[in-house]
């Protein structure tokens, strides 16, 4: 069935895939401080998610949010992250909660488990023979500040749902690009996520019924460091991409039919 869905952050690049996936299968109202550039399915809001009136008016009548909106930049500084995706995150869940929102499903990164990435197990860890997994259940170990800004995210997901019943999913997004892997970074070819796997897997986000889940967004690519598994289970993800199908920008192998 449809849902109502409010998309923060919809005028970027994970936002883009979302909607190329899904624009006709949702009823959308997006958002963004950003105007779009072009034609969007539904209604555009124009605010920012620290405008506590706007994302509160933003969230009537919603069933699902999908919140998005931050600073991406892994080198962004303590000022920005606080404000754009700590005080802005707090700000979408509170509202979701006085709005009776069904869930929220917040873009973390794996940058908040960045430093398990250790000298000690990089490159071998990027590599399809090497078996170590995170799986969800570990504590954040976050790479850089922006990572800490999504630890704490995650955490505020918590604390929403165990203080007020709100569903919430963390989705660890690895590296989302376009159209095949990144070239030459093995690193992002472990947590390669395609854009269409993106899409499908925020629409299980949409329709699954769940309590509180950290998930990894990643394809499934033979070389990963990420365990898909919670995923899979909690949410019905079957992603269709994996990175090792790939030669530089070629797809040159189909999955077994
Ligand atoms: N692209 C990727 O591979 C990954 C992305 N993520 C997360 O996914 C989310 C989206 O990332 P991208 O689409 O790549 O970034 P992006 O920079 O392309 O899009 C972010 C959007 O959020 C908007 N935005 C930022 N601060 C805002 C504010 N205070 N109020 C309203 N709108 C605001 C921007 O205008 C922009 O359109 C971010 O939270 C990012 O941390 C996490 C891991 C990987
Ligand atoms: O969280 C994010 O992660 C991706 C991938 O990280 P990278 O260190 O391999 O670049 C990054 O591209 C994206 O901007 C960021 O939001």
């Amino acid at each position: 069935m449809a849902q109502s869905v409010l998309l923060t952050g919809a005028a970027g690049r994970v936002g883009e895939a979302i909607l190329g996936g899904l624009a006709d299968d949702h009823e959308w109202r997006l958002l963004d401080r950003n105007p779009p550039t072009d034609d969007q399915p539904g209604e555009f809001v124009v605010a920012d998610i620290t405008d506590d009136d706007a994302v509160r008016e933003a969230m009537d009548g919603i069933d699902v949010v999908i919140h998005l909106a931050g600073d991406p930049r892994p080198e962004a500084p303590w000022d920005s992250v606080l404000t754009n995706n700590i005080d802005g995150t707090q700000t979408v869940f509170e509202a979701a909660v006085d709005a009776g929102v069904e869930s929220v499903v917040f873009a973390s990164s794996n940058h908040a488990v960045g430093n398990y990435e250790t000298d000690a197990r990089t490159p071998e860890l990027y590599r399809e023979h090497d078996d170590y997994l995170l799986d969800g259940t570990e504590l954040p170990r976050p790479s850089n500040l922006y990572g800490v800004s999504k630890a704490a995210g995650e955490t505020l997901g918590r604390y929403y749902h165990d203080e007020h019943d709100l569903s919430v999913a963390c989705v660890r997004i690895g590296n989302l690009t376009e159209g095949h892997p990144p070239i030459d970074y093995e690193r992002g070819q472990a947590m390669w996520l395609s854009y269409r796997d993106c899409a499908h897997l925020f629409d299980r986000c949409i329709r699954a019924d769940y309590d509180y889940e950290i998930v990894y967004g990643i394809s499934d690519n033979d070389r990963k460091y990420y365990s898909i598994a919670r995923a899979r289970e909690a949410l019905g993800y079957e992603p269709q991409d994996n990175s090792a199908y790939y030669d530089g920008e070629e797809r040159v192998a189909e999955p077994d039919a």
